[in-house]
């Protein structure tokens, strides 16, 4: 038998063809589903990869189904012969066989409930935004901002797929004679650059980092420098030129020089003297949240709204504050989170806060959330607790798969992790054990923010025999069948949308981290699990949590006590330690900015309210 010179790795962390061993190994072991063969030719292994990309692709998760940047495939070599047959098989995994997520509802956890209608002012902001205006939306936390933002950037998916079809069609009558022109591809209205100020806030809205997208590296160049660095990168500069809005969520963190910057660059590589070159700017945030992410005190930042081109970008009447607070029903909850928003907390409100130090007993024995300012103290909490039970432990490695960067190029392994861990709450190293308190840091599946204990370990098919069902939604993740998932018993849901079925269990599912064109820049496989016994502040942010028990000892920056207690969906669970008035600390200059045009709008509506209860009889 000819000795194998050749592998070639269909499904793996790079698929490609490779001339040793060692490097395939890389490639596929640990990988979930990993297929590879040897060959004695180079020519019969890189056929058959390619016939398995040809023939796999739609069945794979995109994460997987890339063409590798480090395969050794050339696209002439694609094109020749493919005719010989493999001779030895390596490893090969059925998918067929392997489906842990079957169809059938009555053998899944339904997914939770999309989100809710649109509230009138919700869509009077949706309409205004799709008109083409630029547009600034803030609110207290849990009015709705996110909500309004998933559907603001479905709208404009839906216009931009019509778009991309009349095109098409244009190009169809044009190459057939039936047209004499046919349009260049120029701005497309309805392409939406969807971005955050930060890692984890892109990944939620399912975007990439402003810098990201922006190609400005740290931004930490000036103005000119950097619109001439993204001149030498065409797929940058082209970007900024055929893009027809940009969302930025949570603007709190982005500095005021930053902003002016990125409108200066927009005027010079649109070639236009409007704001941001004619760039449509949506902005979403609340200023009484997380400011910038300054080097030093956070006192020295300046806040977007200070930037010289503010007003010019965001004229007055198109800042517009959402109302109606849905995260907590209680009217008491509600005002004591509006006074400490404003830095007016009364005696009263104090005294109440401070009574919140009692533990609080939760029927079905399952604790709360812990949140503390800083990671230091997050990590010994979850250590010690982890340690402290008795039960084995089981540690689950992250796969993490490199894609291509916003600029072009592809990651090694090495940063394909780095920016998984710098931009998901997901781990590289999960440590569980039973009787861990953890919670679901996934959406689509369940509810995120779902907290729950580990149970047990079982594979799929223990756990179908005992009827406990993977939530439907596997987010495009293969999960071997061998490995033991941990069984979740998470607490029936009061407030949030979903329902959960007590025990669950919890396979590696996959999240993205996205480059600026939308396509994966990395993709980590794991459970999307963490231990919630503690919880930072600034991980917490945009979460909605039913159980919460919270630390303000070490409060470091303003925002932070407020972002912490507006987590809590009620008074009844939720716990404050080491409370003190001097703990809420607002910014001065986001009260100052924020009193006059949150007062308008407030008039403004009064009025509203009194002409429409009005009995006119004009
Ligand atoms: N129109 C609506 N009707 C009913 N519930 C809503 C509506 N809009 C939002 N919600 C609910 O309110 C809760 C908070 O919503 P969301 O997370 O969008 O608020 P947010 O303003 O982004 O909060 P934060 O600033 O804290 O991140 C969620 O449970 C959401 O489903």
């Amino acid at each position: 038998m000819p000795k194998a010179h050749w592998y070639a790795v269909r499904v793996g962390r790079r698929p490609g063809v490779y001339a040793t061993w060692q490097d395939t190994e890389k490639q596929v072991k640990g990988f979930p589903g990993a297929i590879y063969k040897s060959f004695p030719h180079y020519k019969a292994a890189e056929g058959w990869q390619r016939a398995g990309n040809r023939l796999d692709r739609s069945a794979l998760p995109s994460s997987l189904s890339r063409k590798s940047s480090k395969s050794l495939v050339t696209d002439e070599e694609l094109d020749s012969n493919t005719s010989e047959k493999p001779f030895k098989l390596v490893k090969a995994v059925n998918r067929s066989n392997s489906d842990p997520f079957p169809a059938k509802n009555d053998t899944v956890i339904p997914p939770a409930a999309s989100d809710p209608d649109l509230s009138p002012q919700q869509q009077e902001i949706l309409r205004r935004i799709m008109d083409g205006e630029n547009f600034f939306f803030t609110g207290s936390a849990g009015t709705g901002k996110s909500v309004l933002l998933r559907a603001i950037v479905k709208a404009f998916k839906e216009h931009e797929r019509a778009e991309e079809a009349k095109v098409e069609e244009g190009w169809r009558r044009y190459l057939s004679g039936q047209d004499k022109d046919q349009e260049k591809g120029g701005r497309k209205r309805w392409k939406l650059g969807v971005t955050a100020s930060t890692g984890m806030a892109a990944v939620n809205i399912g975007g990439t980092t402003l810098h990201s997208w922006s190609g400005i590296g740290l931004g930490e160049l000036p103005a000119q420098k950097l619109y001439e660095n993204i001149l030498r990168n065409k797929i940058t500069a082209k970007r900024w030129r055929t893009t027809g809005a940009v969302v930025i969520d949570e603007i709190s963190m982005i500095d005021a020089k930053l902003f002016d910057k990125l409108e200066i660059i927009g005027r010079k590589l649109r070639g236009s003297s409007a704001p941001f070159g004619g760039l449509q700017i949506i902005l979403s945030g609340d200023f009484f949240q997380l400011p910038p992410v300054t080097k030093g005190s956070s006192i020295n930042c300046n806040f977007a709204f200070e930037a010289e081109s503010w007003n010019r970008v965001i004229p007055k009447e198109n800042m517009t504050a959402l109302t109606r607070v849905f995260r907590q029903k209680e009217d008491k909850f509600v005002k004591i989170l509006e006074s400490m928003r404003r830095g007016t907390i009364s005696h009263g409100d104090v005294d109440i806060l401070r009574g919140l130090k009692r533990d609080v007993e939760y029927p079905e024995g399952i604790e709360p959330v812990g949140l503390y300012p800083q990671k230091a103290e997050v990590t010994s909490i979850n250590l010690a607790r982890l340690e402290a039970l008795d039960t084995s432990l089981k540690v689950f490695m992250s796969c993490d798969i490199p894609g291509v960067n916003s600029r072009g190029f592809a990651l090694d392994d090495r940063q394909a992790t780095e920016s998984c861990n710098k931009n998901t709450i997901w781990a590289q190293e999960l440590e569980l054990k039973v009787g861990a308190l953890v919670m679901l840091v996934t959406d689509g599946v369940l509810v995120n923010g779902s907290t729950g204990t580990v149970v047990d370990f079982m594979t799929l098919s223990e756990a179908k025999a005992a009827e406990i069902y993977p939530p439907a939604n596997n987010s495009g993740s293969n999960p071997d069948q061998k490995v033991a998932w941990p069984v979740v018993e998470f607490v029936p849901s009061k407030y949030a949308s979903g329902r959960l079925a007590k025990k669950v269990i919890i396979p590696q599912m996959q999240v993205d981290v996205l480059n600026a064109w939308g396509s994966p820049e990395a993709t980590r496989h794991q459970i999307p699990l963490i231990l919630a016994w503690a919880l930072t502040i600034h991980k917490s942010q945009g979460q909605t949590l039913e159980r919460v028990k919270i630390d303000l000892n070490n409060i470091f920056v303003e925002g932070q006590t407020y972002v912490a207690i507006s987590r809590a969906v009620s008074l009844d669970t939720l716990q404050i330690m080491n409370f003190s008035a001097s703990k809420v600390m607002a910014h001065n200059r986001v009260i100052e900015w924020a009193r006059p045009f949150e007062q308008e709008q407030e008039e403004e509506e009064e009025w509203d309210d009194l002409m429409a209860n009005a009995e006119l009889d004009f």
